[in-house]
This record gives structure tokens, C-alpha cells and sequence, in this order.
């Protein structure tokens, strides 16, 4: 079922876009182009996302405020206000260059490790400063687990890809990693796939399987929070489906902050959705109201295919 987006001169409908059409072709010889039809992408009724006022209630997970990133003197994120509430999949969308990744990686500390980087401003995780002196990247790293665009499987087994957080974090009792294992295997979807050769190479697996995995590793460190950047990017649709499924399921036990492309894929599975442009957030809310009455015209824009 498509949720038509409200725009400010009124509900677009593919009826108007076709008697646009129509006038446009009768009125003029040079441009005999149909116009595009602009529409934002549908939200799924069969998995509705949280509610605003659940979003309201959910405690802050995360909370960015005044956040302003340099690379060197480069500035990417601009003053950056933005509550993530717990337990709920909140979706950054925009233009290719407006920042969604930098404010991913500012959650995590993981832009320290570019030089000349400086971030002001406060991040603070369930209340706590994460830029403070005493905060343990490492401990913060392991609170706040990461998937990337691409997958990365350690050229190791599939067992020691996910008991490698855990044997760092000082578990040596094997019939533990295996309990691990097997949890974060079943969490991510891959348990039945997989049971049989867990002594396999993780590198291996299909493409769809390794993403999997990695979440998997991610989710082996028992952290709270899972930051995705563009999880799915380079996947098929059968594997990017299985993916957003997972998310969903996850989002009951994970705060989860997911980079994409797919305006369509952020309709789907996220309750949240942050529209970021020029390193300013433009807007954020509920993933309903942003997709079908998005209060600034550039977000409107965005979501409607008109730019980006
Ligand atoms: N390591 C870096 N050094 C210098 N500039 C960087 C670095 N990483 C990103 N930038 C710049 O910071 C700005 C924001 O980049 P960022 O990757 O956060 O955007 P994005 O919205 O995630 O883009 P995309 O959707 O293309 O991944 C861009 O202008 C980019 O060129």
C-alpha cells in the first residue's frame, strides 16, 4: 500500500501526474517528455514503525547536541542536535557528502582514528559523556558495535569470526565461544545455514551470508547499540530483504542507527528517519511523518526524487 505524500499544494496522485502529462504534451511541441512522477517511497503497513508518541517515551539511547565535526579545517557536520531513542531503528538519509557516515562514526569514537579530526559539541551514551577523559574507547566500542558497507569476515572460521570479540574480552572456555556462537548465529539469521561447518572459512559464504556474519560478530560483544552504514549496499535483493528483516527482529533488543541510500529501505525498517543535507540535519522525526509530511521543503525535495 503506497502512503502518498502530502505536498504543499496537496496530495500528489499518479491521476494528477498523468493529466500533467497530458496538458504539458498538449501545450507545447518541444517538450514531449513525460514528466517524472515524483513519490515518496511507501510505507509498509504490515510492519509499522513506532508511533511518535512511542518514539517520545523511548528513553534518549544517544543524544547529540550542538555537534559541529572537522577534517582537518574542513568542517562536515554543522551544530548537530539529534536524540536516538532506545530500541528503535533510526534511519539517516540525504545526499551523497552531507555527513550521514561522519555523525555514524562521531557514535563510536571510530573518527578518532583520522588524523586531524576534532569533533565539539557533546555526544552522551544512556547519559554519559563519550568524548569524556575516563571513557574507554575500547569498552565504548564494544557498547556500541558497528556493520559496515562492506563485509569484512576475518580470513578466519566462521566460530572464530564471532569468538574473536569474546577471546579478546578474555573468554577462553570454549563451550562458552560456542554458546556465543550459536546465540549470535541464531540472532542474526544464519544459525540454520551455517550449523554444520562452523570450522568452514568465513570467506566462504555468499555475500548475503558474510553481512550476516558480521552482524553476528557485531552482536557477539553484547553491545547496546549497532550502528549500520549502508548494510545492504552491496547486496542482492534477496539478501538485502533478509537484512532489513533482521533489523526489524534486532530492534526489539538493539538500539539500532542505519546509513542509507535507499530511501525505500529507510521507509521499511526504520521508526526514525534523520534527513541530513550540507552537514546540517534538516529535519528528523517520525519515519511516517518525514515520508509522507515532511515539514522543510528540501527534505520534501529529497524524498520525492527531485535532487540527490
Ligand atoms: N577521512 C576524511 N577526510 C577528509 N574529508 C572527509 C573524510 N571522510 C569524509 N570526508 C568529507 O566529509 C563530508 C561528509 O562525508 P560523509 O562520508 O560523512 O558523507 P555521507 O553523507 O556519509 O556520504 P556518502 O553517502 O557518499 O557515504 C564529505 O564532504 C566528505 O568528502
Amino acid at each position: 500500500m503506497v502512503s502518498p505524500l502530502k505536498t504543499r499544494s496537496g496530495t500528489a496522485s499518479a491521476t494528477d501526474a498523468t493529466q500533467h502529462n497530458t496538458e504539458a504534451m498538449s501545450n507545447t511541441v518541444t517538450d514531449l517528455r513525460p514528466k517524472p512522477t515524483l513519490k515518496a517511497p511507501a510505507i509498509d503497513p504490515t510492519r509499522p514503525g513506532r508511533s511518535a508518541d512511542e518514539l517520545a517515551d523511548a528513553p534518549a539511547k544517544i543524544n547529540v547536541a550542538d555537534v559541529d565535526f572537522y577534517y582537518g579545517a574542513k568542517q562536515a557536520l554543522f551544530g548537530i542536535d539529534l536524540v536516538v531513542p532506545e530500541r528503535c531503528v533510526t534511519a539517516f538519509i540525504g545526499p551523497s557528502g552531507c555527513g550521514k557516515s561522519t555523525l555514524l562514526r562521531c557514535m563510536n569514537r571510530m573518527n578518532d582514528m583520522i588524523d586531524e579530526s576534532s569533533v565539539k559539541g557533546s555526544i552522551t551514551l544512556d547519559g554519559q559523556d563519550i568524548y569524556g577523559p575516563r571513557v574507554d574507547v575500547v569498552e565504548l566500542r564494544k557498547r556500541v558495535g558497528m556493520v559496515f558497507q562492506k563485509s569484512n569476515p576475518f580470513p578466519k572460521s566462521i566460530f572464530d569470526n564471532i569468538a574473536y570479540g569474546p577471546r579478546v574480552a578474555g573468554e577462553r572456555n570454549k563451550a562458552r565461544l560456542y554458546e556465543i556462537t550459536e546465540r549470535c548465529l541464531r540472532h542474526s539469521a544464519l544459525w540454520e545455514e551455517v550449523k554444520d561447518r562452523l570450522d568452514d572459512s568465513a570467506l566462504a559464504l555468499s555475500g548475503g551470508q558474510q553481512q550476516r556474519l558480521c552482524i553476528a560478530r557485531a552482536l557477539a560483544t553484547e553491545p547496546q547499540v549497532l550502528l549500520m552504514d549502508e548494510p545492504a549496499s552491496a547486496l542482492d535483493p534477496a539478501s538485502t530483504s533478509r537484512i532489513e528483516d533482521l533489523i526489524f527482529e534486532l530492534k526489539d533488543q538493539y538500539t539500532i542507527v542505519i546509513v542509507t541510500h535507499n530511501m525505500q529501505q529507510a521507509a521499511r525498517v526504520s521508526d526514525q528517519t534523520a534527513f541530513f543535507f550540507e552537514g546540517k540535519l534538516i529535519e528528523a522525526g517520525t519515519t511516517t511523518d518525514v515520508f509522507t509530511n515532511p515539514t522543510k521543503k528540501q527534505t520534501e525535495d529529497y524524498i520525492t526524487g527531485r535532487f540527490g
